[in-house]
């Protein structure tokens, strides 16, 4: 929308309802950042429960943190979490998630940002330039929508010591420079720390323990010192993990042939076809799984069910 048409169209339509706010309807026609809107607790559960399928600590841990972030008054720092696991096991489709949650408009609202490692960091020669840019990008933005989301995908990709320009706006000072940092919320993507996930799923599966038994104690300690001993995670020796300023490692269980196969259900009712457990089957049977011997997890998680569902 052009803002002067927005404008007068908006005060007309005001001075006629008198009813409405400038502000209220100003925010009908273009987007706004509400970030004290308060978070819809029960949708965002709704949300995780019904369409994550496989991680009962993402969910439990996403919700939890979100909730108590979004209804403290004052933060005293950004809420920073780390989602850590095997390709296609739902951490960008969780991120799509949060986002619509927080902003309706989701990845296509002014105040969530995704960047990519391999598309917007690229080269190791220019790690300068890039951390300059990152703060420059994260002051601007914060500065116009308190409640900005940064989603930074691909940390594993990441070249080591980018991350670390983003040190000093997750840390716990009031402003800097006259903008405050505490509201906003940075999430990292990243593969490191899957083969310790996939290891702690499988000891429980050959000790005949239930997936669901996994706690966040079982992880959590073990994928920060992980990731920290990386040097292929993007937060190598990172000043965010010594300093303690990531505040949740979530941990992204890789996905069962039952998880697969609730995959290709979902998308089947997105595609608004009825579900034809004979193509499910098949299409889950096509995936590959690992380990070798035992066959229990895709080792594409859901990644490649939509384009071979395309073939039924
Ligand atoms: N746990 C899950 N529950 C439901 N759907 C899932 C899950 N994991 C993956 N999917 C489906 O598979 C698609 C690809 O997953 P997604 O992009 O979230 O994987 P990822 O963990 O981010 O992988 P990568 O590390 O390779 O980026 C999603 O868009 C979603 O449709």
């Amino acid at each position: 929308f052009e803002p002067i048409t927005v404008g007068i169209a908006i005060g007309a339509a005001s001075a006629l309802t008198g009813y409405l706010s400038y502000k209220d309807l100003y925010c009908r026609f273009a987007e706004c950042c509400r970030s004290e809107r308060p978070l819809n607790a029960s949708a965002l559960k709704q949300d995780l429960e019904e369409k994550l399928f496989g991680q009962h600590l993402a969910t439990e841990v996403i919700l939890k943190a979100l909730t108590g972030f979004k209804n403290n008054k004052n933060p005293k720092k950004p809420l920073t979490l780390s989602l850590h696991g095997w390709a296609g096991t739902g951490k960008n489709f969780v991120s799509q998630i949060v986002a619509e949650n927080l902003h309706p408009k989701g990845l296509k609202s002014n105040f969530v940002h995704l960047f990519v490692s391999t598309l917007h960091f690229p080269h190791e020669q220019h790690i300068k330039l890039y951390q300059d840019q990152l703060q420059r990008w994260i002051r601007g933005n914060v500065s116009a929508c308190a409640g900005s989301v940064f989603i930074f995908d691909e940390m594993d990709k990441l070249h080591p010591g980018v991350i670390d320009a983003i040190k000093p706006f997750l840390d716990y000072y009031e402003q800097i420079d006259g903008v405050s940092y505490r509201k906003a919320i940075f999430i990292f993507l990243s593969n490191a720390g899957g083969d310790l996930i996939t290891k702690t799923a499988l000891d429980f599966w050959r000790a005949g323990r239930k997936r669901e038994d996994i706690q966040l104690k079982d992880l959590e300690a073990v994928l920060s010192v992980g990731v920290f001993n990386n040097k292929h995670s993007g937060l190598w020796h990172s000043g965010l993990i010594d300093r303690n300023l990531i505040d949740y490692f979530i941990p992204f269980l890789p996905l069962e042939y039952r998880h697969v196969k609730m995959c290709v259900r979902a998308e089947m009712k997105a595609r608004g076809s009825a579900v034809d457990e004979d193509v499910v089957t098949r299409v889950a049977e096509e995936m590959t799984f690992f380990p070798k011997d035992e066959k229990i997890y895709s080792d594409k998680g859901c990644k490649t069910v939509q384009s071979r569902l395309d073939f039924y």
